[in-house]
């Protein structure tokens, strides 16, 4: 399978003031497939976000590599990292926050439209287009990001995700400030997505019953380190590891 994403060793240590170093990232490696549906799961402080920041650029890598559709991106800057986005979006845990709170929904994506190029009338027509593939009524898009639910505003920052039709979207805790329902529907919406356009998904979250119907393939981390990797099906019947156990006894 042709790879969208590897990570290759990625080591990141925190150094903050006179405290011990602290070791967030250890040795982790791994690849998403084109079109492949990857979960990384693990406790709280087991390093998952710090990945995802690394991944995307946010964070600098402390050792390590990581390419995007074959292209090593891990010190890119500047235009080459402006190119990866087109290629890599990144959805957050608190939809209202990505927002600028005095924008409109509708603005917010079409900024994204036009930092890639798109003229002023063709990124109104394609704002309107995003927002109904996500599952949002047209009027919606006059709205500001706290006039709308949790689940409303995360369509529309999946909407504003999609709008450069990215290979890979990585969404860290996207649907944990949503309530089950929403959730729900939210999983059904990037599913259908998945379908549609056909892109990869690097889907980050502690909850390993969420995963379970939805990835291809698991990774379970545990201070900062890969612990476990497979289908979802044989990481939640078979675990390896006591802690994957653990994991999964504390949600099914
Ligand atoms: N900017 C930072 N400076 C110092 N330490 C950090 C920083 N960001 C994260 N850490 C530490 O790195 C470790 C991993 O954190 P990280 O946020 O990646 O975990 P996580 O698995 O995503 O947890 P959560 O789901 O709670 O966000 C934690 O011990 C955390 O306190």
């Amino acid at each position: 399978m042709e790879k969208i994403l590897e990570a290759r060793h990625l080591r990141k240590v925190f150094q903050a003031g006179s405290r011990e170093p602290l070791l967030a990232v250890d040795d982790v490696s791994f690849a998403v497939g084109a079109g492949e549906k990857v979960a990384l799961i693990g406790e709280s402080g087991s390093g998952k976000s710090t990945v995802a920041k690394l991944i995307t650029r946010l964070l600098a890598v402390t050792d390590g590599q990581i390419f995007l559709d074959g292209e090593e991106i891990t010190r890119a800057r500047g235009m080459k990292l402006k190119q990866a986005y087109r290629k890599m979006q990144m959805v957050f845990q608190s939809p209202v926050d990505s927002f600028d709170p005095r924008c409109t929904l509708g603005d917010g994506i079409a900024e994204s439209l036009r930092n890639h190029g798109y003229a002023k009338a063709e990124a109104g027509a394609e704002t309107a287009r995003l927002m109904e593939l996500c599952g949002l009524r047209p009027e919606l898009s006059d709205c500001y990001p706290y006039e709308v639910s949790g689940g409303q505003c995360q369509r529309a920052a999946i909407a504003r995700a999609l709008a450069i039709r990215p290979k890979l979207l990585i969404l860290d805790e996207a649907t944990s400030a949503l309530d089950v329902t929403v959730q729900a529907e939210i999983m059904s919406l990037l599913n259908r997505l998945q379908r549609e356009l056909s892109m990869s998904y690097l889907f980050i979250c502690h909850d390993i019953a969420l995963v379970q119907d939805f990835c291809d393939r698991v990774l379970v981390m545990h201070n900062g380190r890969i612990v476990e990797e497979g289908t979802a099906d044989e990481v939640i019947r078979h675990p390896q590891k006591k802690y994957t156990q653990m994991l999964i006894d504390s949600v099914l």
